[in-house]
């Protein structure tokens, strides 16, 4: 019996962000990146678009009925075969659907593509920092990502992995370890920072800051014993740079949430700013304690974005 819908999207969403990888790599590799600026601090390459359309192409393709949202707004869906993928990984389709999922209907899905994540990055030639990001959202939570990194090294020498996260049933592709207990590492942004940003820093003492791009790559930092914790007061992040990455971090044991504390709603009809920035934490230190840590300042600034 074939499997149900989440089990079928995620083992498509693994391949096709692994398309995405490879056509992010190709665009790099011919050199005209075809930089647009969509706003302040905000870039969009050649490498974006395509990457969007090959996946919003193959997923719609296999799960018509599926609303998904990608970042870079509507493409043309009219692709080479050669971007079309209708394979899924069949490893993954080896595992069994957890139970509260095996009975999700077509409409209480949405997926939130971050096409390329760390843009800004990928123009400076931070090439680790890139991820392509596939969330899926049931009723309003992010359940299961994808997080995808076209420029990992593998030991073999091959370019490119894949990490996958789904509730209830774990996490694959990556080799989960702790971080220093005599710590307190923080992760936080390279490209987007503020005086908010700063004041939220500054209020958590953290042992050691390491600034890098993405909220993909911020997150694997976490999953992979890197750093504690991800902070981010400001509201640059949006939708498609958290679903994923939520997903797969709780899927863990880890936390993601506003700077409050609260968890952010992926329905489809959602504003897209993460207005109350990004607080995620590894399992190991408490998510609480750090938010009754943070400034009047701060906390104010979040809220009022509300
Ligand atoms: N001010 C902003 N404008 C546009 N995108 C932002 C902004 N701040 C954060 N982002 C998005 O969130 C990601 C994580 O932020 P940061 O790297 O600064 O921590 C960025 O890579 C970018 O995603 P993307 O590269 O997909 O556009
Ligand atoms: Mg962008
Ligand atoms: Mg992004
Ligand atoms: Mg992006």
């Amino acid at each position: 019996m074939s499997q149900p819908t989440i089990m079928r999207l995620m083992a498509l969403s693994i391949n096709t962000a692994k398309r995405a990888g490879s056509i992010i790599r190709d665009v790099m590799q011919k050199g005209n990146l075809g930089i647009v600026e969509k706003g302040k601090d905000d870039l969009q390459t050649e490498a974006d678009r395509s990457a969007q359309r090959c996946i919003i192409a193959s997923l719609s393709k296999s799960f018509p009925e599926i609303k998904i949202i990608g970042e870079e707004g509507g493409s043309d869906l009219n692709v080479n075969n050669d971007w079309l993928v209708t394979k899924a990984d069949e490893d993954f389709l080896t595992n069994s659907c957890p139970k509260q999922w095996r009975d999700i209907k077509d409409d209480e899905f949405v997926v939130w593509v971050d096409p390329l994540d760390g843009t800004s990055e990928y123009t400076q030639g931070f090439l680790d920092h890139v991820t392509v990001l596939i969330g899926i959202a049931v009723n309003n939570s992010a359940v299961g990502g994808i997080i995808h990194q076209p420029y990992f090294k593998n030991p073999g020498g091959e370019l490119g992995r894949t990490i996958w996260g789904l509730k209830g049933l774990g996490t694959g592709g990556f080799e989960r370890l702790s971080p220093p207990k005599d710590k307190f590492i923080v992760t936080t942004t390279r490209s987007h920072s503020n005086a908010i940003v700063q004041a939220a820093l500054d209020a958590l003492s953290p042992t050691d800051i390491i600034k890098v791009g993405g909220a993909g790559y911020k997150v694997l930092q976490l999953l992979e014993g890197k750093a504690h914790a991800y902070v981010f007061a400001s509201p640059g992040c949006k939708k498609w740079d958290t679903c994923a990455p939520e997903a797969v971090l709780e899927a863990q044991g880890g936390t993601l949430t506003d700077m409050l504390g609260n968890h952010y709603s992926y329905g489809s009809d959602v504003l897209h700013p993460n207005a109350q920035g990004v607080l995620a934490t590894n399992g190991d230190v408490s998510h609480a304690n750090i938010i009754s840590k943070l400034p009047s300042n701060v906390l104010e600034a979040m809220r009022s974005k509300c």
